[in-house]
């Protein structure tokens, strides 16, 4: 990345005995997206306090703007934090807690008067908002005023601590669509911590997954989800099948891969296809819900087809969810299917399940 605005390069953070982050690197450009997703207690929290200046790292580099963050104070950086739990002052109102970082950084009154007022019309908040108290407001009220107060002094980067995991789920998606609106607007950098991958997809322009206090993948929420490098990331991030599959392969070239579950039909995987880590002679084939059909009549050219017996379906209103038990495989495989008013198939029927394996992916190691 030619000019990133946050550098972190090798970080080590230990809590007393406990190392919390081994060695996280991390580069992220300007006006970029990036959430941080992973199981709880991988690290997000310490790398984002981390990139803010609440924590200090053990060992590594930071730099943000081009400038190393060693010994800078919070207060100092270019980037402004918005917590989970809110961090409004209960007794300043919307105006004083929104123009709370410019009254410290000495503005005049007329200019915090006029940013506070921008501010509020950019987060869609009312103008006779400004005089209330933060318990006279909404929580999705309330938090689009935390997100006004860190904006306001327009800082380089934006870091979010879960800032929607406290909303009810229609809020929750009102104030994601906003957030999406407002990193385009303003071209700042936002740096999300998630526990919902749904929203680390919708949002970001690049996920970075962590395990264990070390960064597992970098990618485009595409690249996350389509070509995962390890099966941990790919079960990690929606529903999925892994079949079993027997590779010969030679260098870096194509793949062929066969499967008893598929009649032992050979087929070939072309490189983008494949973990850029794989190797050896056995594997799991990454095949997401949505590529695989039910198969009325002949399958087409190059299909794989696999015999089962519907287990379960789930109406989920756009698509419907089938489970289909497949001899010899412990786990049923999971068919997503557009929604439709009759159902293609019902509890107990014999089915034939498709899908083309020159679009799945192939990962090292058995799931
Ligand atoms: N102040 C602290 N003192 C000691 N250990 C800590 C401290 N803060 C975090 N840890 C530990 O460091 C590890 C990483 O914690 P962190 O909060 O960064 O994880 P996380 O990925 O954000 O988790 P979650 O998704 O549950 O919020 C955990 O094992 C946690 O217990």
């Amino acid at each position: 990345m030619a000019n990133p605005i946050i550098h972190a390069a090798n970080i080590v953070k230990d809590y007393g005995t406990a190392r919390a982050l081994h060695g996280v690197s991390l580069s992220i450009a300007e006006g970029e997206f990036v959430a941080l997703v992973g199981p709880s207690g991988c690290g997000k929290t310490t790398l984002l306090k981390i990139l803010a200046g609440f924590e200090d790292p053990t060992e590594g580099a930071l730099s943000i703007e081009g400038r190393d963050m060693a010994g800078v104070p919070a207060a100092k950086r270019p980037t402004r934090m918005v917590f989970q739990k809110l961090a409004l002052f209960p007794h300043k109102t919307v105006a004083e807690n929104i123009g709370f970082p410019l009254k410290l950084a000495k503005t005049n009154k007329a200019e915090i008067a006029t940013r506070v007022r921008a501010m509020l019309d950019l987060m869609h908040l009312k103008p006779e908002y400004l005089n209330r108290y933060p318990a006279q407001l909404s929580g999705g009220e309330q938090q689009r005023v935390a997100l006004a107060r860190a904006l306001v002094s327009r800082p380089g980067v934006l870091l979010l601590d879960e800032p929607m995991s406290a909303l009810d789920a229609k809020l929750k998606k009102s104030l994601q669509a906003e957030l999406k609106k407002l990193h385009r607007e303003l071209g700042t950098s936002f740096v999300l911590v998630t526990h919902d991958l749904e929203e680390a997809m919708m949002l970001a322009d690049r996920i970075c997954v962590m395990r264990g206090g070390r960064v597992v993948q970098i990618g485009t929420p595409s690249d996350i989800y389509y070509r995962p490098v390890e099966t941990f990331v790919a079960g990690f991030i929606g529903e999925t099948n892994f079949l079993p599959v027997s590779v010969t392969r030679v260098g870096d070239g194509p793949a062929t891969i066969v499967s008893p579950l598929a009649g032992n039909v050979p087929a070939t995987l072309a490189e983008p296809n494949i973990s850029p880590v794989f190797s050896g002679s056995g594997g799991s084939l990454l095949v997401r819900p949505e590529t695989l059909r039910l198969v009325r009549g002949d399958a087409v050219a190059g299909e794989w087809l696999l015999s089962g017996i519907v287990e379960e379906y789930f109406i989920k209103g756009s698509s419907t969810q089938y489970r289909v038990r497949i001899a010899g495989r412990d786990a049923p495989l999971i068919v997503d299917l557009a929604g439709s008013l009759q159902l293609p198939a019902d509890v107990g029927e014999a089915v034939q399940v498709g899908f083309q394996p020159s679009q799945a992916f192939l990962l090292a190691g058995q799931a």
